[in-house]
């Protein structure tokens, strides 16, 4: 199987993601052709640290890049304050340059919190994604959001910061556990249901045998990345066509917010359940057919996610309060909340009239 490239063409700020098996092994040669023999700075977490750091800094040293790396717990905890300036101020211990290398190894968490450690740092130092759950090469990997959470909201602080190189190895997936692959799925079926029906009827048929199939596996990552890098060009920094990618996010936040962001709700798993809800606010509003509410169910539930709030475990406070929470996501305009609805499989679109009652409504029915 080949390496694929996918070129995101954001001008003078414009990088490619790399696609392929064997990249960690590559590392070195794809950076230092890059960008020179500059010193690397790694940010990983445990679980990935203990099963792909040895290899990362093996492949830099035989290309005679000097690597240091700082370990930090794995979990979605560690997108916060303490994490971050814990982060910034290994990196200026390191006396890393602008022109040096920040390089995220690890999931979406770790991309987020080293990009924006990156883009803070010296005002802007650059930095390069080694995505290694199937959620960061789908999505976080590419399109430059950085961040970390508040107790008051999902990734309220941060900033766009693009990385200068994307290597998705999809060997690695091959070390991830179950239900953190289920999870990053949740993303990939987020783009057939916002944008390319064709491409979600191939998964309900592909999905269940992705973890499996390297081929199939490498096709869904190239084609999200594809889809993701396309929206980007157009929209770099979200003024419109970008929300988009939100789709089922404005549940999805809310729920891991109030779940304070723990092993109780996965940000797919949260997307997972978005999704499902934002087809049936649509279907409630006469948007699409009561059909693809019920179709997008279905296809999470064979794919082993969860599509309803009653799937989580434990309390989720009352509606009032989620809605009330939904006011600090970053689409409102003028006090206004802005949601992602589809007027079909692969057809949808952003907006602001949305019908009160049946937002009330689709919450109570997802608790049933
Ligand atoms: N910036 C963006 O555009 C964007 C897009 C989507 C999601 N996100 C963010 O990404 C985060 C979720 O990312 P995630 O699902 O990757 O979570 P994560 O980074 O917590 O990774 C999930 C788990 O998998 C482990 N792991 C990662 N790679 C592994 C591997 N190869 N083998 C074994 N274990 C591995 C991690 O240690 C962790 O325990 C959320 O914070 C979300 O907000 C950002
Ligand atoms: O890249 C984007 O744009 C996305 O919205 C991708 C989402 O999957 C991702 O979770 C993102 O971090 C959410 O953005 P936010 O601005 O709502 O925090
Ligand atoms: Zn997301």
């Amino acid at each position: 199987m080949t390496i694929e490239t996918v070129h995101v063409d954001l001008g003078d700020r414009a990088y490619d993601v790399r696609i392929g098996r064997g990249l960690l092994y590559r590392a070195g040669t794809e950076i230092a052709a890059l960008f020179g023999r500059r010193r690397v700075a790694i940010l990983t977490d445990e679980n990935v640290a203990a099963l792909h750091l040895a290899s990362l800094q093996q492949s830099l040293a035989a290309t005679g890049i000097e690597a240091s790396a700082l370990v930090l717990p794995a979990g979605e905890a560690t997108k916060c304050w303490a994490e971050l300036g814990h982060a910034v101020e290994w990196l200026i211990s390191q006396r890393i340059e602008r022109k040096d290398l920040v390089v995220a190894l690890g999931g979406g968490v770790i991309g987020d919190l080293a990009g924006f450690a990156a883009a803070i740092l010296r005002r802007g130092v650059r930095f390069v994604q080694i995505p290694t759950s199937l959620l960061a090469q789908v999505d976080s990997s590419v399109g430059g959001k950085t961040g970390i959470n508040s107790p008051q909201g999902k990734n309220l602080i941060g900033s766009f910061h693009q990385p200068g190189l994307v290597l998705a190895d999809i060997d690695v997936l091959g070390t991830l556990e179950p239900r953190d692959f289920r999870a990053g799925y949740g993303e990939v079926a987020k783009y057939g249901l916002l944008g390319d029906e064709n491409f979600f009827d191939w998964l309900e048929k592909a999905g269940p045998q992705l973890a499996s199939d390297p081929m199939a596996l490498q096709r869904a990552v190239r084609h999200s990345v594809e889809m993701k890098a396309g929206i980007v060009q157009r929209d770099e920094t979200e003024q419109g066509e970008r929300a988009l990618l939100n789709l089922g996010h404005t549940f999805g936040h809310v729920l891991e917010s109030v779940t304070g962001y723990s092993d109780r709700l996965l940000h797919g798993e949260g997307v997972a359940i978005g999704c499902t809800l934002a087809f049936d606010l649509s279907a409630r509003m006469g948007l699409c057919s009561q059909e693809a509410p019920s179709r997008v169910a279905a296809h999470f539930a064979a794919m082993g996610l969860p599509s309803r709030i009653s799937d989580i475990a434990g309390e989720i406070p009352d509606n009032e309060t989620l809605i009330a929470m939904m006011g600090q996501d970053k689409k409102v305009q003028d006090g206004k909340l802005r949601f992602i609805l589809a007027r079909g499989i692969g057809d949808a679109f952003v907006t602001d009239a949305v019908d009160r009652d049946r937002l009330h409504e689709v919450l109570a029915a997802s608790r049933l």
